[in-house]
Parts: structure tokens; C-alpha cells; sequence
């Protein structure tokens, strides 16, 4: 079954949406200039909501021990989002030392972009294979936008891994049936205002992830 995260939850609304539609993550951006940050208590608490319910996604960009030691002592993350310029080294190092699996963004672009995916395989466990930011862009991700999945063609992802980019409940369907995506990723495309989301777009956007 297609593995179905849903991104930047920041309120009850969108995390008992997220849990009710049967999403198996939901992510939590630690990460201020978001609009849908959130903080690692007010995470905790929305976590608290659902013991057995989604799992929980920590997003990171470039973050300080400082900010992981504080996220991990207020709720327990399944899993470590960097979704920054970590290198593989910097990944392996967060993997070891906080002991939970981790997920490294990359923006794709080119073909480039997934020669990549080799430095980081043995350091991370899973890949979240994402847009890069549009011109002017102030956020790493969220951005709404996508990228040319053409590109996935006959690449071998050497881990467990997410389409992200631009999906909504109307194209994650093509998305998955072009690029065999194990799993997808949304944030922007079940919101109905930047950062708010919306219960009805998260219950489509799984529907149509698994039809
Ligand atoms: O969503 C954010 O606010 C964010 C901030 C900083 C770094 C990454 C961020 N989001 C990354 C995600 O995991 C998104 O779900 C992914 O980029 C897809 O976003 P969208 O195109 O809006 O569906």
C-alpha cells in the first residue's frame, strides 16, 4: 500500500484529519520562518492526541544538537526529516547520535541531482526526493511546487523513498502511476490557506493516494 505523509501539521484539525484519513506519518516542521512551524511542545502535545496513530515526522533544516536534544526530549519522533544542506556526513552523525532513523531531502532538477542519492545511502534510511525552491522562494520546501518526474525514469532509489513537490488529491494518482513512487509526501496541495489545512483535501489527497 502506498506509504502517504502528510506534512506540516500544526493543529488538532489537521493532525485528527491526518490520523482519521489513515496517513501512516505526519510531519512536524521545526523550523521558525514556516508558516507552519510549530514548537516542540506544542508537537508534544498534538502527538498526545492519538497514542497508535500516525507516525511522527521531526522536519529539520540544517538544525543545531541544541534543537534535536529539545524536540526529542519533548515527543518521540519515529523519524528525523533534514530537509537542509546536511551532508552525508552530517546525516550519519544525527542518525548515530540520536539514534532514529533518518529521511534526506533532495531537490531535483537534473539529472545531476540523483547522482546524489549515492553519497547519502549509506547514511540515511529513507529519501524524500522533492522540487527545489522556485526562483524567490523563501522555504527550503513546502512551495506547492513540482518537478519533472520524467526524471525518475529507470533510476534505481537505493532506499525506501517519498514523492513530494506540488501533489494534490487530483495529480497524486498520475504521480504514483508515472514514477512507481512507494510513498508521497504533501504539504501545500491539502492546505486551504498557506499553513492551515484542510480535513476534506487531506482525506482526498489519501483516497486518491490509494486508489
Ligand atoms: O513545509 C514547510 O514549511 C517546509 C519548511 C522548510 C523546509 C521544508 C518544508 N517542507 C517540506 C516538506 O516535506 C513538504 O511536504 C514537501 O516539500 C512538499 O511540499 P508541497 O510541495 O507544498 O506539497
Amino acid at each position: 500500500m502506498t506509504l502517504v505523509k502528510i506534512c506540516g501539521v500544526n493543529d488538532a484539525v489537521g493532525f485528527d484529519a491526518a490520523a482519521a484519513a489513515g496517513a501512516d506519518l505526519v510531519g512536524f516542521v521545526f523550523y521558525p520562518p514556516s508558516p507552519r512551524a510549530v514548537t516542540p511542545e506544542s508537537a508534544a502535545t498534538l502527538s498526545a492526541r492519538l497514542a497508535g496513530g500516525p507516525q511522527r515526522v521531526g522536519l529539520f533544516v540544517d538544525p543545531e544538537d541544541a534543537l534535536l536534544e529539545a524536540v526529542l526530549a519533548a515527543l518521540p519522533l519515529d523519524l528525523i526529516q533534514l530537509h537542509g544542506e546536511e551532508t552525508p556526513a552530517r546525516a550519519a552523525a544525527i542518525r548515530a547520535r540520536f539514534g532514529r532513523p533518518v529521511m534526506k531531502a533532495l531537490g531535483v532538477a537534473e539529472p545531476a541531482d540523483l547522482a546524489r542519492l549515492a553519497e547519502y545511502a549509506s547514511a540515511v534510511d529513507r529519501f524524500l526526493l522533492d522540487a527545489k525552491p522556485p526562483p524567490g522562494a523563501s522555504l527550503p520546501g513546502g512551495n506547492a511546487a513540482a518537478f519533472d518526474w520524467g526524471l525518475l525514469a529507470g533510476q534505481a532509489i537505493p532506499r525506501p523513498w517519498l514523492l513530494a513537490g506540488g501533489l494534490t488529491p487530483e495529480t497524486v494518482g498520475a504521480a504514483l502511476r508515472r514514477t512507481g513512487a512507494p510513498g508521497v509526501d504533501v504539504s501545500s496541495g491539502v492546505e486551504r490557506a498557506r499553513g492551515v489545512k484542510d480535513p476534506a483535501l487531506i482525506q482526498a489527497f489519501v483516497t486518491a493516494a490509494r486508489a
